[in-house]
């Protein structure tokens, strides 16, 4: 399913200023897209934009060709804050999504135990959510969101509060399960690395226009090392475009 995004841009009523302008990219279909770029220059925007949370001032984001103007289930959204309900345990929060979205109560267990599985929660799935840690938290979040069957995900920060040993093992977990679902993913990040890690591609917003600073391909086989000498020149290249940010 390919996402393109035309001219697009974005001002807020209450402050007049563009927050986004003349945003063109291609997202292809099973792309793993990277988003990096100063606080504030407009990252978060651009995914509501695309989840059609928030709808263009300019311009037009087509998916498959059709105009987006409203969220859709072939896009899920999976927020830093991992939003999951404190008063169901681990399979009920896998499941929410999965039946307000109407799903057959089968087809709902296959679903949340096959990411169950690769989330390694099968012995969690009757916890409650106090019971678990950040990192097993965010990995119920990252079980719903795949249950959905999104074609597409679209993720703001999903590791960002959590300390970097358990942010770099759930990267890795993502990793993986990107690689046997194929979905697309946009996934906003602050860690340069990370985003070198994940992306088929790294998008440098500017912090000064609004705009896409540059892209960078990331042609590094997978899965990477970030201590390889490409891996930091990669690293090394984005630092240098964002240049003045607080990374
Ligand atoms: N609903 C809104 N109404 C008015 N201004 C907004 C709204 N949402 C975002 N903005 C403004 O748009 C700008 C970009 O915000 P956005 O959250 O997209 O940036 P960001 O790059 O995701 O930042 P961060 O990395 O800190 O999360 C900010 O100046 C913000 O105040």
């Amino acid at each position: 399913m390919a996402l393109l995004l035309k001219n697009v841009g974005k001002t807020f009523e209450n402050t007049g200023q563009a927050t986004l302008k003349n945003i063109n990219l291609e997202i292809k279909p099973g792309e793993f897209l990277c988003v990096v770029g100063k606080s504030g220059c407009g990252k978060s925007t651009l995914l509501n934009l695309i989840a059609g949370l928030e709808k263009p001032t300019e311009g037009k984001i087509l998916l498959n060709g059709k105009e987006v103007k409203a969220p859709g289930s072939e896009r899920t959204v999976m927020f830093q804050e991992h939003a999951l309900f404190p008063w169901l345990n681990v399979i009920q929060n896998i499941k929410f999504g999965m039946e307000i979205n109407g799903v057959p109560k089968k087809e709902q267990d296959y679903r949340a135990e096959k990411y169950l599985k690769m989330m390694q929660l099968e012995d969690y799935k009757n916890y409650a959510i106090h019971q678990l840690s950040g990192g097993m938290r965010q990995r119920v979040a990252l079980a719903r969101a795949f249950t959905m069957d999104s074609e597409i995900l679209l993720m703001d920060e999903p590791f960002s509060a959590l300390d970097k040993q358990t942010s770099n093992h759930l990267r890795q977990e993502l990793q993986d399960i990107w690689m046997k679902t194929h979905k697309t993913i946009f996934f906003i990040t602050h860690s340069v690395e990370e985003a070198v890690y994940l992306g088929d591609r790294v998008v440098v917003m500017s912090g000064e226009d609004g705009g896409i600073k540059n892209i960078v391909p990331i042609e590094l086989d997978r899965p990477r090392h970030i201590y390889n000498e490409d891996f930091i020149a990669h690293r090394h290249k984005i630092l240098e475009e964002i240049q003045g940010g607080d990374y």
